[in-house]
């Protein structure tokens, strides 16, 4: 898998790489690996666990393995099955205190940079984060406020309020007067921020009442995510109401085996391409209800034209499908028949890491569509507002940055033309781009091994679905 702490990584592939084109409408089936979100999040909680955890079907990617060796170096042990790379058993350390003293390289990975800096509360010395030179750029300073809060001290060895910085745990851990430490933070620029401090706060003497404080606030659904998973390891999260979460005082005990669900957002290019090249394609595993913003795709796909079924039946609402139970789990099947439908508005606020896929999708539709509520794209790998409208007008449509989105006009397919890529080591600038290639010929894509931070092989998966076809 090669050294995951290198910034970049050996291109096994022709660069730029020629992606492909559909020449015929798919019939294909895609495995898509575990889920970066929740892979992460059980790493996190095992390692605050007070057992062993067996994690089945974790991702082996980029983000998962800084993430492994993130908590090796607090002295966590992560020890993957010699047959079977996604089946990893981590040991938390004696008497759950992280081994202070100790530098954590976080690479792009927000997962990393925004959950790993709180487990220092609980450890016997000052830890040192780096990571890319472009996560210098991802915001932080929300996060490290909240540790400040709880009486960590931060020391910032660039800018201010940026990668990297020391976190030196505080003395004494919990409130004066035995009430929940109240900390106030600003999340409009990453829901991570309340993640990252309700996936530590059980472990608070006291516990924590958390306020957001700021207009807007992303990805909800990846905050109920952390509380679902919290709580499924004994803690006691509550939200209240919405932007304010109570955090009571609990030892934290993930069940001994967990299984992590696919990367429904991973899945994204896959069934978007569907669409776009016509025909059938089948992801299995696909479970009826999730806490996973991808599972809002079905119907986002819907409504550019496709037609969806869940182990054959049809598809309206799954989330609110009552004939499947909670853990009902079967082939999701998305059928299109090569027209796209423009969508007009559509707010992503609750999905923005699906964004690029939807602008892929939308830019080869028979209409205009603007995508909003995620200004805070700017702040993700890259600025991904920015980096969506200069790749759309390089094949020849048109796309305008809006305060919250993105507007894409897009243009007669006569109009399209190839280009080279640029994929700004963001994985999902580069698949954006392979869903183009389906039906742009000459889409050459730079960089495109960067996809590895969350799949471990897609330019392997993306030619097996093509080879798939009807
Ligand atoms: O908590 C998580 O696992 C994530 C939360 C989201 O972050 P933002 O709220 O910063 O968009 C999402 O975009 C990211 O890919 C993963
Ligand atoms: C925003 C993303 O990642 P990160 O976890 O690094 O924030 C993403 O995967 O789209």
């Amino acid at each position: 898998m090669g050294d995951m702490n290198e910034p970049n990584h050996t291109a096994a592939v022709a660069d730029p790489w020629p992606a492909p084109l559909a020449t015929a409408p798919l019939d294909a089936s895609v495995i898509i690996p575990g889920s970066k979100s929740l892979s992460n999040r059980y790493l996190i909680l095992a390692a605050l666990s007070a057992d062993p955890v067996r994690i089945h079907g974790l991702l082996r990617s980029r983000d998962t393995d800084l993430m492994m060796n993130a908590l090796r170096a607090l002295g966590v042990t992560c020890q993957e099955d010699a047959d079977d790379p996604t089946t990893v058993t981590v040991t938390p350390p004696p008497a759950g205190v992280f081994t202070g003293d100790t530098e954590v390289y976080c690479g792009l990975a927000g997962t990393v940079m925004r959950f790993v800096p709180p487990l220092v509360l609980f450890a016997d010395g000052p830890v040192r984060f780096d990571g890319d030179e472009q996560a210098y750029a991802r915001p932080m300073e929300p996060l490290l406020f909240g540790l400040k809060q709880l009486g960590a001290h931060i020391e910032y060895h660039g800018q201010e309020g940026c990668l990297p910085f020391t976190v030196t745990p505080p003395k004494r851990l919990g409130s004066a007067d035995g009430k929940p430490i109240k900390i106030r933070v600003d999340s409009s620029s990453s829901s991570q921020f309340v993640s990252g401090l309700l996936l530590a706060a059980s472990r608070i003497p006291d516990g924590v009442l958390l306020r957001h404080t700021g207009r807007t606030l992303p990805s909800l659904p990846h905050i109920r995510m952390t509380m679902e998973d919290i709580n499924a390891a004994g803690g006691d999260v509550t939200m209240p109401e919405r932007g304010r979460w109570l955090v009571q005082p609990r030892e934290l005990n993930l069940p001994a085996t967990v299984t992590v669900e696919p990367d429904l957002s991973n899945a994204a290019p896959f069934l978007g391409a569907a669409l776009i090249a016509g025909g059938d394609v089948r992801v299995p595993n696909w479970p009826a209800h999730t806490t996973q913003p991808g599972g809002l795709l079905p119907s986002m796909l819907h409504k550019f034209g496709a037609t969806i079924t869940l182990d054959g039946e049809p598809f309206d609402e799954i989330n609110d499908c009552e004939m499947f139970n909670d853990d009902f789990s079967g082939t999701l099947c998305v059928t299109g028949d090569g027209t796209i439908r423009g969508l007009g508005e559509l707010d992503l606020s609750a999905a923005g890491e699906i964004a690029p896929s939807i602008a892929a999708i939308a830019t080869l539709a028979d209409g205009p569509s603007e995508l909003v509520g995620i200004g805070h794209l700017r702040g993700h790998e890259t600025n991904r507002l920015e980096a969506l409208v200069t790749q759309i007008e390089r094949v020849g449509a048109h796309a305008e940055e809006l305060d919250n989105g993105i507007a894409i006009e897009p243009v007669a397919d006569d109009e399209l033309h190839g280009a080279v890529m640029e994929t700004y080591a963001d994985h999902r600038m580069a698949t954006f781009a392979a869903m183009l290639g389906l039906r742009i010929p000459g889409i050459e894509i730079k960089d495109v091994q960067t996809t590895r931070k969350t799949i471990p092989d897609f330019t392997g998966m993306w030619t097996a679905m093509l080879a798939q076809h009807r």
